[in-house]
């Protein structure tokens, strides 16, 4: 394919080498503020390019897994310190591919180096318990095993944040890994990758392989040597993982949609209220899996939260997330921008009514990109679509409750069950949310969006494969359980 741009082309990382893909095809990764400007060029990659990664993660782990868990931990502190020196760049990187603006690019960054640090401190700590054995004379204990080869399937929704949040504790328990990125953000992740390869991990520990989904992503679904896979996406794909992985025996962790709601109580302080429903409902343009998407409010504040929002909403500034007045960037393809806008259109012939937005940007300057009006609607009911189906965009729907029991029956009426948040000042209102919400993340006067890497974080219902990542809860996934019974 000809290079038409000054645009860099970037290559796979197999067994601690930039290779080309043996297709000899790249593909062209576009910045959605504006799609004739070429982000990078990058390997669009075989089940041959695959099959190499693998092979390479294979051979590298057994001295990997020898390793004492403080020299892998040495290892993720040097990646750290790298991945920090790159900061800036690394975030104007994402901001260009996929859109988030630059602060919230540079803070998911600096989120990925304490990650880094988190998981390499995470070496030192115990793997196990002594277990009392019902004979006197032996000892019983518990230790643990890494999988083997982990295939990491990641979204582009946090091109570093999650590739990272999965790679790390997989190294750090003994791991190698097989990245896939998001088509979307490859160049981000080549920059990511970048800071492996320059903290000197021996060669095939780590991996990374672009590609499309259907080639790549099913390959490392079907491969008989890869282990483990995590992945975090739609909800269709997830199914896809889950039931492949499955079929041949292979351990799994899903982390899926949401359609996260928060409920404003009558007793709530509604201006917090709006600014944690605007930050949680509409930064990063809506594209996170714990974005607010349902606005359930009681009936005494519905007039006054509704006209609140609707003025704040209208001030966002919408724009290229690389200016520093730009609040809300572009949607990161066309093909999320033309979903909003399916959603929106679906939500006004269901009857809701549309109160602003939803609209694509035309304003000059803006016209090449894939931006939208965020929106907000009256008079959703559950029933809708636009109040069940995750939309993955800047769609606020709200609706209008009595009490604080249809509140949690309207908050719980969907397949998800990722986060979700209150505002009120009752103390028995927060008591039965903590109790009643099924949701794996439940928050009081916060947002539902923002996740603490040192907790564990996961969704109920068909959020997830009901399994935790981050914190210490990722040691359940990346390793086995041996129980060891000694006799002298
Ligand atoms: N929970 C979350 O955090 C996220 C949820 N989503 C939801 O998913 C919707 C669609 O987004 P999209 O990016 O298409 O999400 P996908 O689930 O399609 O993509 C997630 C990852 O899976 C890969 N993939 C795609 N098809 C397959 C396959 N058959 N086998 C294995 N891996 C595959 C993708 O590769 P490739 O990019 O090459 O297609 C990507 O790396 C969004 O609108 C949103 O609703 C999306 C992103 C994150
Ligand atoms: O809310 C966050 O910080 C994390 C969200 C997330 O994991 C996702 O959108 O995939």
């Amino acid at each position: 394919m000809a290079v038409t741009t000054e645009a860099k082309t970037y290559l796979n990382y197999i067994n601690g080498e930039w290779i080309a893909s043996s297709s000899e095809e790249v593909t062209k990764s576009i910045s959605p503020a504006n799609k004739n400007e070429v982000v990078g060029y990058v390997q669009k990659s075989t089940k041959e390019d695959l099959d190499k990664a693998v092979a390479a993660a294979k051979a590298a782990q057994a001295s990997w897994r020898k390793l004492s868990g403080a020299a892998r931990g040495e290892f993720l502190y040097k990646v750290a310190n790298i991945l920090e020196k790159n900061l800036d760049d690394i975030a104007e990187t994402m901001t260009r591919e996929m859109g988030k603006t630059l602060p919230e690019a540079k803070g998911e960054t600096a989120r990925g180096v304490a990650i880094l640090r988190y998981y390499a401190g995470e070496g030192l700590r115990k793997v196990g318990d002594v277990i009392p054995s019902t004979d006197s004379e032996a000892l019983m204990f518990t230790t643990r095993a890494p999988l083997g080869v982990v295939g990491v399937i990641t979204p582009w929704n946090f091109p570093v944040a999650i590739p990272i949040w999965k790679m790390a504790p997989a190294l750090i328990y003994g791991n190698t890994v097989v990245l896939k990125p998001a088509g979307e953000t490859v160049v981000t992740a080549a920059k990511v990758i970048e800071c492996f390869a320059e903290a000197g991990l021996p060669s095939g520990v780590v991996n990374m392989v672009s590609g499309s989904g259907s080639v790549i992503g099913q390959g490392i679904i079907d491969h008989p040597d890869i282990n483990g896979i995590t992945f975090t996406g739609s909800d269709q794909v997830g199914k896809q993982v889950g039931q492949g992985a499955l079929a041949r025996g292979a351990k799994y962790q899903l982390e899926m949609g949401g359609k996260n709601p928060v409920i404003v109580t009558n007793d709530a302080d509604l201006d917090l209220a709006v600014e944690a429903t605007i930050s949680g409902g509409l930064r990063s343009t809506g594209q996170k899996c714990t974005a607010t998407s349902r606005v359930i409010v009681q009936s005494g504040v519905y007039e006054e939260f509704r006209e609140k929002l609707v003025a704040k909403v209208k001030e966002l500034k919408i724009g290229d997330g690389l200016e520093g007045d730009t609040w809300m960037g572009p949607c990161s393809s066309e093909s999320q921008l033309n979903t909003v806008l399916s959603y929106v259109e679906k939500g006004k012939e269901e009857g809701a009514k549309l109160l602003y937005g939803g609209e694509k940007v035309q304003e000059a300057g803006l016209e090449n990109g894939f931006y939208v009006q965020p929106a907000v609607f009256d008079g959703v009911t559950s029933e809708m679509a636009i109040a069940q189906e995750e939309i993955f965009g800047p769609v606020l729907a709200l609706m209008k409750v009595e009490t604080i029991e249809e509140a949690l029956q309207v908050a719980n009426d969907v397949k998800f069950g990722l986060s979700a948040s209150i505002f009120t000042t009752n103390i028995s209102n927060m008591l039965s949310f903590i109790e009643d919400m099924d949701a794996g993340l439940v928050r009081i006067n916060a947002e539902s969006a923002g996740v603490e890497l040192q907790a564990p974080f996961g969704g109920m219902k068909q959020s997830s494969s009901h399994s935790r990542e981050q914190g210490q809860a990722a040691i359940e996934f990346f390793t086995s359980i041996k129980t060891v019974f000694v006799k002298g």
